[in-house]
Parts: C-alpha cells; sequence; structure tokens
C-alpha cells in the first residue's frame, strides 16, 4: 500500500516512537467562528480572547463553524483520494526535485528519519517564474497530474476558501495580541503559503515509525484538514506528555507556528507535532501552511517589546530559512535543520 516498505530509515529513536494507549488532547479548546460571520463587535472581541488563551495554553486548537462550505473540502480530499490511488508511475510523472519542490514526494526526512507518508506540495498563488535562475533558487511552479481533470479545480477552489479562513484566523491573532486587526497582514503580499496533501498508508511497524516525526510548524499559522482516522499528536506545554487530538467532524486544527511565536516574542508558543501510524486503516490529511512573503525579516513586533520584556530573537529573512529547511527536509543530512532556537538571543 503506497509503495512503502518498511526499512531501517523508518525507525525511529525509542524515546521518540508512539507509547501504545495516548491519552486525548481533551484540554485542547474547540472554539466556534460563527461570531465572525455575526459580526458584532463583543463577540468577536470574546472570540479573540479565546484564540489568545488557546494559543497561550496549547499553540493549538480546533474551529467549528469557519464558514469554509462541505462541497468545497468534500471536492477537495475526493482530488487528493484520487491522486494518491494512481499508480506510482503517474505519481512520479509529477514527483519533486531539489530545484522545484512541488508536486509528489513519498521520501521525506524529519530530523533525519524518514516519514511514513506520501505527500503532493502544491502553492496556492505561482509567483512569476524567474527570468534566470540562480544557483540554488527554488522554483516554486505547480505540477498538475495528467488526466485527473478535476483535481486542479477542486484544489484550486480549496486554496481560496483556506486563505479566506487564513485571513480571518490572522486577525483573531492580532486581536488577541492587543494588536489592529490587520497588523500582520502586510506581511503575506508575496505569501510563500503552501498545501500540503498527505496520506499515510498503514504501516507494518506503527511502534518504530512515525507518519511525521516530531517538529514543530516553522511558519505563521497551519490551517490542518484530518479525517477521521487519529493520529496527530501533541506535546502538551502542562507536563510534556504526548496527547492524540481527536479528529471532530467538520472541523480545523490550527497551530500557531514559529514565526508567531517570533513575532509574539514568546506570548505564543508553536507547539511540538508528530503524527503516528497504524496498521489497519489509511490516513489523510491537507494541511494549509500559510507563510509570509520570501523577503519577510522575521523578529518580535515592536508593540511585543518593552523594556521589561527586551527582544527575544534576532530578525532573520524567512525566504532564506524556508528555502534552508526544504533542502534539509528533501534527504539526510548528518547536521541539524535551521531551527528558530538559533536566532535566540539568550541562546548559550
Ligand atoms: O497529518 C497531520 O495530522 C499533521 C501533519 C503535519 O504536522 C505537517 O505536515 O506539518
Ligand atoms: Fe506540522
Amino acid at each position: 500500500m503506497g509503495g512503502l516498505s518498511m526499512d531501517q530509515a523508518f525507525v525511529q529513536a525509542p524515546e521518540h516512537r508512539t507509547k501504545a494507549n495516548l491519552a486525548d488532547a481533551d484540554g485542547i479548546p474547540v472554539i466556534d467562528l460563527s461570531p465572525l460571520a455575526a459580526g458584532d463587535k463583543a463577540g468577536v472581541d470574546a472570540l479573540a480572547a479565546e484564540v489568545g488563551r488557546a494559543s497561550q495554553d496549547w499553540g493549538f486548537f480546533v474551529v467549528v463553524r469557519h464558514g469554509v462550505l462541505a462541497e468545497t473540502v468534500a471536492r477537495a480530499l475526493e482530488a487528493q483520494r484520487a491522486f494518491f490511488a494512481l499508480p506510482a508511475d503517474r505519481k512520479a510523472a509529477v514527483r519533486r526535485d531539489e530545484a522545484a519542490p512541488l508536486g509528489y514526494y513519498e521520501s521525506e526526512h524529519t530530523k533525519n528519519v524518514r516519514d511514513w507518508k506520501e505527500v503532493f506540495d502544491l502553492v496556492p498563488r505561482e509567483p512569476p517564474p524567474p527570468a534566470a535562475v540562480a544557483d540554488g533558487e527554488l522554483v516554486f511552479e505547480n505540477k498538475w497530474p495528467e488526466d485527473l481533470p478535476r483535481f486542479r479545480e477542486a484544489l484550486e477552489e480549496y486554496a481560496e476558501a483556506m486563505e479566506e479562513l487564513a485571513f480571518k484566523l490572522l486577525e483573531l491573532i492580532a486581536r488577541s495580541l492587543g494588536l489592529r486587526p490587520d497588523r500582520l497582514r502586510g506581511f503575506f503580499k508575496d505569501q510563500t503559503t503552501f498545501i500540503r496533501l498527505n496520506h499515510y498508508p498503514p504501516c507494518p511497524s506503527p511502534d518504530l515509525a512515525l507518519g511525521v516525526g516530531r517538529h514543530k510548524d516553522a511558519g505563521a499559522l497551519t490551517i490542518l484538514y484530518q479525517d477521521d482516522v487519529g493520529g496527530l499528536d501533541v506535546r502538551r506545554r502542562s507536563d510534556g506528555e504526548w496527547v492524540r487530538v481527536r479528529p471532530v467532524p467538520d472541523s480545523y486544527v490550527i497551530n500557531v507556528g514559529d514565526i508567531i511565536q517570533v513575532w509574539s516574542n514568546d506570548r505564543y508558543e508553536s507547539a511540538e507535532h508528530r503524527v503516528s501510524v497504524n496498521s489497519h486503516k489509511e490516513r489523510f490529511s491537507m494541511p494549509y501552511f500559510f507563510n509570509p512573503g520570501s523577503d519577510a525579516m522575521v523578529e518580535p513586533l515592536e508593540e511585543m517589546v518593552s523594556d521589561e520584556r527586551p527582544a527575544r530573537y534576532d530578525a532573520y529573512n524567512w525566504g532564506n530559512f524556508f528555502s534552508t529547511r526544504k533542502n534539509s527536509n528533501f534527504r539526510k543530512l548528518d547536521v541539524e535543520n535551521v531551527q528558530i532556537a538559533h536566532f535566540r538571543k539568550d541562546r548559550s
């Protein structure tokens, strides 16, 4: 199934393997976004406060009544299933490579251990192709599979709906930090957002391998659709234990990424998470990684910095960070991949 076969490359170190009978992440807030549609100020303020608490306590929350049409989601899911059901040679025809990182891929490494998954990456907005490609420069051009007619259409429609939701969430995050609602918008003008379709085939050794190894999302916000199988685990802030984010029908799992951690000067923290696999049921998920433009310099916002709380990070360029991270995920390297911790002022 999925063309993967178990070998040493997938084996996690003992301390990173999934334990049986993981507890549920009971406390993860489920937030109803319908006050946004109603548009009354008090309702939206209360919502922003909820988002703020969740971002502080968990770095994760679930949203329901989010306004994304069920048909739009259903069409995207159908496209996703149809793509991964294609024979290997047709998936390989849209395989990503180092210079052109979008498309199909089945050999991603997270922290140098191979993930038990296959993916398809696409961008909602293609930047104009550079006139000449400089050495090391990545070309973000979508690769659409042939003879899968509704695939492109369904995902373009989905991407549009996600962008709308992403900007609403960004506004709530800004409000929750006491900022102007549109304070963060400007960073997303030439955004490097991408959508990933994930397929986790059943795994013969779910006690040894992971669908995605433990990591934090590097971007600003992640909006994740997960099916009803379950497998997303988050490291609970209160005690450091891994707990499972049980699927909620018609919901999205939202997590704040490293960029919001830096912008907020550590008021919010990007939580570590991973994907566990199982031996009997394939799982599908679709994260939307909402990322700023590649020339964005990421640093604590001036409103988040004071004499009592000086800036905790040096500024870094998002485009460099992103392409360095992408390359390190592409194959096994001998060095640790780039982390925001490398830009912390108090690192020792
Ligand atoms: O599939 C999932 O539930 C989460 C995937 C994930 O964390 C990622 O792709 O960054
Ligand atoms: Fe993630």
